[in-house]
């Protein structure tokens, strides 16, 4: 297995005029759970879409399991969730659950077994036969969660995923995430604003205006500012309020 799940060395990105990712290196080891922490746009979409082959940096490479992306297989070995649900609202819930698990190519017994583990955990396994534009905006959140784990990849990248979500199952989830790192060494790349989430992260990086101002677990990130928080951490580091 690789020591290094994703590589990041001096990405730039630009839109327009406006420099939203300077450049920026980063190494994200395998089987870690990494938060991304950051005030609203200081670039980690932008980061994370670079990351999956979404977006094309302007200058600098980005590498995934030592493929350089884009690439075919880091489709399946990727598990997205976006900030903003991509869902089929016409759609029952475990019709959009199928429709990705057949584009992965999953066979019809583990097509079976992975919907009924995807719903379980988030919560959905009621709701399956229920239409999309029938579900609240956190049944929404848990269903894209439930798609982004279908095929069970390597890595996971998950942008904001427990916004909108009450907070027994954002435990749930948050114990099911620590599991899957622990007990399955999946590597896991997390946007967060809560610090709670962030207290619960292997290693965190900061970024401001596109560039990381801190890196390190979370202890050492409050020792070394001498903060009690991670909002200290972030002003003592150079940035705003988270
Ligand atoms: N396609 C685009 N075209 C032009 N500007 C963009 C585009 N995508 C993002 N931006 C700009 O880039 C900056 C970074 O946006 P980004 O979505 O990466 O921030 P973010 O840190 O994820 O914010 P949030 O926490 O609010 O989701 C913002 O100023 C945003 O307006």
């Amino acid at each position: 297995m690789e020591d290094i799940a994703i590589t990041l060395s001096a990405v730039e990105k630009r839109f327009k005029h406006k420099q939203v990712i300077a450049p920026l290196s980063l190494e994200v080891p395998t089987g870690q759970l990494i938060g991304l922490l950051g005030p609203s746009g200081c670039g980690k979409t932008t980061l994370i879409k670079m990351i999956m082959g979404m977006l094309k940096p302007d200058q600098g490479s980005i590498h995934v399991f030592n493929y350089t992306v884009p690439h075919k297989q880091l489709l399946m070995d990727i598990g997205y969730m976006a900030q903003s649900d991509a869902l089929y609202t016409d759609l029952t819930g475990a019709e959009n659950i199928n429709l990705f698990a057949k584009l992965y190519g999953l066979s019809k017994t583990e097509r079976i077994n992975r919907v009924q583990y995807a719903a379980n955990l988030v919560h959905l396994t009621g709701d399956l036969n229920e239409k999309v534009m029938n579900y609240s905006g956190g049944m929404k959140r848990r269903l894209s969660l439930a798609i982004a784990l279908i095929q069970n990849p390597k890595l996971l990248i998950l942008d904001e995923p427990t916004v909108g979500i009450d907070p027994v199952l954002k435990k749930e989830i948050w114990q099911e995430l620590i599991r899957l790192k622990d007990q399955e060494h999946k590597t896991i790349l997390v946007t967060t604003h809560a610090m709670d989430e962030a207290e619960r992260c292997d290693q965190l990086a900061m970024l401001r205006g596109g560039q990381i101002i801190a890196q390190g677990t979370p202890q050492e990130l409050k020792t070394c500012y001498g903060a009690k928080d991670f909002d200290e951490v972030f002003l003592k580091a150079g940035g705003d309020i988270i």
